[in-house]
This record gives C-alpha cells, sequence and structure tokens, in this order.
C-alpha cells in the first residue's frame, strides 16, 4: 500500500478554481495508474478568504499547508480586491505565505515544445532547443524591503528598500548550481552589479561558491542584457539564478518562448522536499469563468511536485508525456491556438491529457 501523501489544495481566485480543478483530475488518474494515494486538503486564500474569513491568509489555511506535503496553488487576486490595497496587498497574500512557508526557491522551466513554436513570436529556428529553468529567489530582495511613503522637497517620495544577506544570496545560488549539474551543466548569473550594492553582493557570492562547482560552466549576465538575450539566443541559456524582481520579470518574459504564459509551471522549494506549486500566471480576471483557461501550467506543476516533492519521477514523466501528446495531435486552449475558431476549453484540455495518461 503507497504512502498517503497530503496534498493542500488551495484553488484561490478567477481561474485559479477551474485550473485546479483540471490539475485535481490529473491527480485522481495517477492514483489509478500507480496506486498512489492523496489526501486532499482545500484551504481558502487571497480574494475568496477576504469575502468568506475577512483575511487574505488565514491561521487555519497556513495550518493546512504546514501540515501537508505538497501544496496546489491556483491564482489568487483580481480588481475586487486589487483595488483595495488594505485588504489583499502582496505582503498579506502571495509574499506572506512563500515566507510564512520558508520558500525562498522558486523554479520555472520554460520548454518550447517544438509543435507550438508557431503560437511564439519568435522565429522556430531561434526557439529550436530552448528548454531553461529559472531559478528565482523568492523570499528577499525588493518585494520583501521596508517600504514607506514620506514628504520630500517636491511632494510626496515613495521608497521601496532592497536588501539580500549573503546567507540568502548562498542557499539560492548553491541550489542552482545543483540544479545545473543534473541538466547541461551552464548556469547563467543574473544580476546588476555595474550598478546596484545587492547585485555586487550577489556576484561576490556566485564567484566564491563557483569553484565547489568546477563541471559547471558559469557566465554572468546583467538582467537587461538577460531580457535581450532570452529572445536572441534563448536556447543557450540552461539554468538562469537571479533575484526575486528580476526573476519575477525574467521568467514571464521566457514564458512568451512556450507561447503563452498559461504553459508555465512552478515549483517554490525551501530546505526540505515540502513545495508549493503553482502556474506561474495569475487569476486572469478578463478571461475568468468562461472556461478557456488554459489547465497545462497547472498540470504541469503537479508534474513537478511528483518529481521534486515525492519522488515519483514516473508519474511526472507520464502527465510531460500526456500534455506532449494531446499538443502534437493539434489540440489548443485559446491562449496557444493560432486558429481561434478551433480553440477548446479548460475541460476538454484537461480531460484530453487525463485520456492520454498511460505507464
Ligand atoms: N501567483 C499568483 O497568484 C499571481 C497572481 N497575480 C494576480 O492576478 C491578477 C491578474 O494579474 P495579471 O497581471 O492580469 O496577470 P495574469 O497572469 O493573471 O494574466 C495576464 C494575461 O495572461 C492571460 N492568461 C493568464 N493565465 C492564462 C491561462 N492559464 N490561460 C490563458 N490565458 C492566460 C490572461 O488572460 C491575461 O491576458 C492580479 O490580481 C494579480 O495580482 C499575478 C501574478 C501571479
Ligand atoms: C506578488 C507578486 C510578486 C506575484 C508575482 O508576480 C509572481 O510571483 O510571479
Ligand atoms: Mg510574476
Amino acid at each position: 500500500m503507497a504512502e498517503v501523501k497530503k496534498i493542500a489544495v488551495i484553488a484561490g481566485d478567477g481561474i485559479g478554481p477551474e485550473v485546479v480543478g483540471e490539475a485535481i483530475k490529473v491527480l485522481k488518474k495517477t492514483e489509478e495508474l500507480f496506486g498512489y494515494k492523496f489526501e486532499l486538503e482545500h484551504g481558502l486564500f487571497g480574494g475568496i478568504a477576504i469575502d468568506e474569513k475577512g483575511t487574505p491568509l488565514p491561521q487555519e489555511t497556513l495550518d493546512i499547508c504546514k501540515k501537508a506535503d505538497a501544496v496546489l496553488l491556483g491564482a489568487v487576486g483580481g480588481p475586487k480586491w486589487d483595488n483595495n490595497p488594505k485588504e489583499l496587498r502582496p505582503e498579506t497574500g502571495l509574499l506572506g505565505i512563500r515566507k510564512a512557508l520558508g520558500l525562498f526557491s522558486n523554479i520555472r522551466p520554460a520548454v518550447v515544445f517544438d509543435c507550438l513554436k508557431d503560437a511564439s513570436t519568435l522565429k522556430p529556428e531561434v526557439l529550436e532547443g530552448t528548454d531553461l529553468i529559472v531559478v528565482r529567489e523568492l523570499t528577499g530582495g525588493i518585494y520583501f524591503g521596508e517600504k514607506f511613503r514620506r514628504e520630500g522637497a517636491n511632494g510626496q517620495e515613495a521608497v521601496d528598500t532592497c536588501v539580500y544577506n549573503v546567507q540568502e544570496v548562498e542557499r539560492i545560488v548553491r541550489q542552482a548550481f545543483e540544479i545545473a549539474q543534473k541538466r547541461s551543466k551552464r548556469l547563467a548569473s543574473v544580476d546588476k552589479a555595474n550598478v546596484l550594492e545587492t547585485s555586487r553582493l550577489w556576484r561576490e557570492t556566485v564567484n566564491r561558491i563557483a569553484p565547489e562547482y568546477p563541471d559547471v560552466e558559469l557566465e554572468h549576465v546583467l538582467v537587461d542584457n538577460c531580457a535581450m538575450q532570452l529572445l536572441r539566443r534563448p536556447s543557450s541559456f540552461d539554468v538562469i539564478v537571479t533575484e526575486n524582481m528580476f526573476g519575477d520579470i525574467l521568467s514571464d518574459e521566457a514564458a512568451m518562448l512556450t507561447g503563452s504564459i498559461g504553459m508555465l509551471s512552478s515549483a517554490s522549494l525551501g530546505e526540505g522536499s515540502f513545495g508549493l506549486y503553482e502556474p506561474v500566471h495569475g487569476s486572469a480576471p478578463d478571461i475568468a469563468g468562461q472556461g478557456i483557461a488554459n489547465p497545462i501550467a497547472t498540470i504541469l506543476s503537479v508534474a513537478l511536485m511528483f518529481q521534486l516533492t515525492f519522488g515519483y519521477a514516473e508519474a511526472g514523466q507520464v502527465i510531460e508525456r500526456a500534455v506532449k501528446s494531446v499538443l502534437d495531435a493539434g489540440h489548443r486552449t485559446g491562449d496557444i491556438a493560432v486558429d481561434k475558431s478551433k480553440a477548446i476549453g479548460t475541460t476538454a484540455m484537461g480531460d484530453l491529457i487525463v485520456a492520454a495518461m498511460s505507464r
């Protein structure tokens, strides 16, 4: 009898419940195929938690997450709550849950499926062979630094501070080197060391650690140049490691190599095997409730959960193969369809992927 794995399921807002629903079908199919047992416990988070509990991150949701082996998250936020920053600020929402669960590392793979090259704005020959991972520091930097307003000589001023300590840089950089060692052994460290003191500390730390990983070829790339090179030579990148805000921006850019942000999965990890898995995209209020969201990012996040938290490598591959075969067969949600009139909906895409799952 397989050990029961506890998964906290936080569907969230907007398209969150729609895409998470399809990921749950994939979990159930995996139980059937492999005899695994998943115990799902649902928690409220984000706008829906404000509406029902008066706070975006209720203690009981945090407790459900802390008791679980992994968390599956949809997305949170939307105009109803974003317009009132006191209710759903990132600090009390996404940033709060990441910090509370000690998730300092965000792994965002961007893999270009051959059959989706037509969905990208880049030329197919530029995209050829693109398969990269952005490793983003997740609980430090400017998103977590002190922020305040003050009266200046020319009116109100706003201040955001960016702070990194050496230990925060070391742990994410080591993780990135280790990931690179298991892949093509190429690591690009992205910073703005020509301007920012935090980036100088970042680069010094990377250079100090690099000799411990002599088999990994290291390049330093300034973030503005990296934004350009991602479009010019995406396939030359293997693992990119960078600080919180740069990683946030570059991973959305990398999403467009794959054709749509609806394709990008992510894992947020801490020291142990516990992880939070979510699509890179947000709650997409513009398409919520229409049944047209692409569930693939969330489904691929389940594959990451199997690989990185549960050690169910084969089950992860079964999901990835199923996604590929459905796309190869020409099925597309609207975001990746060239001919939008032939696009299928969220549920149909989920059903096709489940039907294609086999050992
Ligand atoms: N992890 C999370 O929960 C995140 C939440 N947000 C929140 O989400 C809300 C909307 O933010 P936006 O800036 O609009 O970003 P977004 O990622 O929700 O949407 C950007 C664009 O991509 C499209 N899109 C996103 N996911 C898609 C999918 N699965 N299938 C097809 N199309 C998809 C949307 O329709 C929209 O046109 C905001 O409240 C924001 O704070 C934003 C980013 C991450
Ligand atoms: C609160 C933001 C940092 C969310 C976001 O854009 C992300 O994590 O990708
Ligand atoms: Mg983002």
